[in-house]
């Protein structure tokens, strides 16, 4: 067996990652960090926050504007463009709609997340019947799910304190990541819960009296059109199919437009909710179909090693060989696990870092790695795992650490089923 050393300890340097400027950087310890003990709520929030808070990024077309890419927290633009609309929906307005007033904080928004069970505001975007929306409901029983009609709204919802949470699903057992979903998630500095995994369970909704036959569109969210694409054709619809922004908005645009050529794949709930007829059940390609949502908030979770915890952090580098295989070394001589790994193209997309004087710097990346493994960042071996991967890496953020959803599937009891 090769014996490996690292030539560093507990020793984690922040300041070269997020403060290239800076000429007397502060050293943090992994300690200090991640803080094993004494650990208090404010030590690992603000932990966090000297993580987290420097980095912000933003997807631009042309990396010579990236210099000036606006703070993605920019709560005075914000407060101007969020409207509620007559619907209870959260959307982008115009800047000269009438602002929203921010809500005064009260004590309970600065205590930890409320009890299981208590009125927590869940921000999804979709209209009600969306798989999202069920995702809240699973992860917080009794929140009042906030809908929202872009993800960036959602976000934004959050950062205002309009919502306490925003609800991404993020990845498809059959689709693989979303990867538009990861990319918001570098541009805003929310942070990961906690995730749900959700059996989804699609319908093919229409109109009430009409047939198969009829039709001659087939509208749904991405996600759903492409989890359902060989059953549609065994069904022989060999129709158009249509992308719009969510399941249970395509059937309410079904029913509101009175649409007799059109129909629509989504949750039974939503036929319920716009009194469709369900003209096919369980039409996912996949039975096994789950699709996983992350939950974020404003402030993360303090880490635990009483229960299963799992980590979701994202990297890049610049220069240096073999760097996947040295950051997965990292996790493979501690016995961590891993349980997703992605690359992702960031050429031509920079990435704003801002320093501890909020000066922004573009950084290209030709590539951004996710990584998810089974461990908290309170566990000694995640700590000095993720020290060893700072070493390699000229970016290194943690979306958060959060419980592990560990319900086993029950297709009886699948999202979507009417029964
Ligand atoms: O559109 C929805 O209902 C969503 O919540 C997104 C989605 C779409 C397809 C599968 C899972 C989630």
């Amino acid at each position: 067996m090769h014996s490996i050393s690292f030539p560093y300890s507990n020793t984690l340097n922040l300041n070269h990652i997020f403060s290239p400027k800076r000429v007397a950087p502060t050293r943090l310890t992994v300690r200090s960090v991640y803080g094993f003990e004494p650990l208090t709520r404010s030590d690992w929030q603000s932990s966090c926050a000297i993580l987290t808070s420097n980095v912000a990024s933003q997807e631009l077309n042309d990396g010579a504007a990236a210099d000036h890419v606006p703070a993605v927290n920019d709560h005075k633009n914000a407060f101007t463009d969020l409207k509620l609309l007559p619907n209870g929906k959260l959307t982008v307005g115009e800047k000269n709609d009438k602002p929203f007033q921010p809500k005064p904080l009260t004590i309970s928004d600065l205590s930890p997340a409320p009890m299981h069970g208590s009125q927590l505001r869940v921000a999804y975007q979709g209209v009600p019947g969306a798989y999202s929306e069920a995702a809240a409901g699973k992860a917080y029983p009794n929140c009042e799910a906030i809908p929202c009609d872009q993800f960036d709204v959602a976000f934004k919802a959050v950062e205002l304190w309009i919502a306490d949470r925003a609800v991404l699903p993020v990845e498809n057992s059959l689709g693989g990541s979303i990867h538009r979903n990861y990319d918001l998630l570098l541009r805003h500095r929310l942070h990961i819960v906690g995730e749900v995994q959700l059996p989804v369970h699609h319908c093919l909704l229409a109109l009430p009296g009409i047939r198969k036959e009829y039709l001659t569109r087939v509208i749904s969210h991405p996600q759903a059109l492409s989890q359902c694409e060989h059953t549609l054709t065994k069904l022989g619809l060999n129709v158009a199919r249509e992308a719009v922004d969510d399941t249970a908005g395509a059937a309410e645009f079904v029913a509101n437009n009175n649409l007799r050529d059109t129909a629509a794949i989504a949750s039974a709930r939503a036929a319920d909710l716009y009194g469709l007829n369900v003209l096919a059940d369980g039409i996912q390609d996949d039975p096994n179909n789950v699709t996983r949502f992350v939950m974020l908030a404003r402030e993360p979770i303090i880490p635990r090693t009483d229960r299963p915890f799992k980590t979701s952090i994202v990297f890049a580098h610049d220069k240096g060989t073999s760097v996947l295989f040295k950051v997965l070394s990292a996790f493979a001589f501690r016995n961590i696990s891993l349980t997703k790994i992605e690359s992702r193209p960031h050429r031509n997309r920079p990435i704003r870092l801002v320093d501890d004087e909020n000066v922004g710097t573009a950084k290209h990346f030709e590539y951004l790695f996710y990584v998810d493994f089974e461990a908290s960042m309170a566990d000694v071996r995640a700590q000095n795992a993720l020290s060893e991967v700072q070493e390699f890496t000229s970016f290194l953020r943690v979306l958060g650490s959060y419980p592990m959803d560990m319900t086993p599937w029950n297709p009886s009891s699948s999202i979507g089923d009417h029964h």
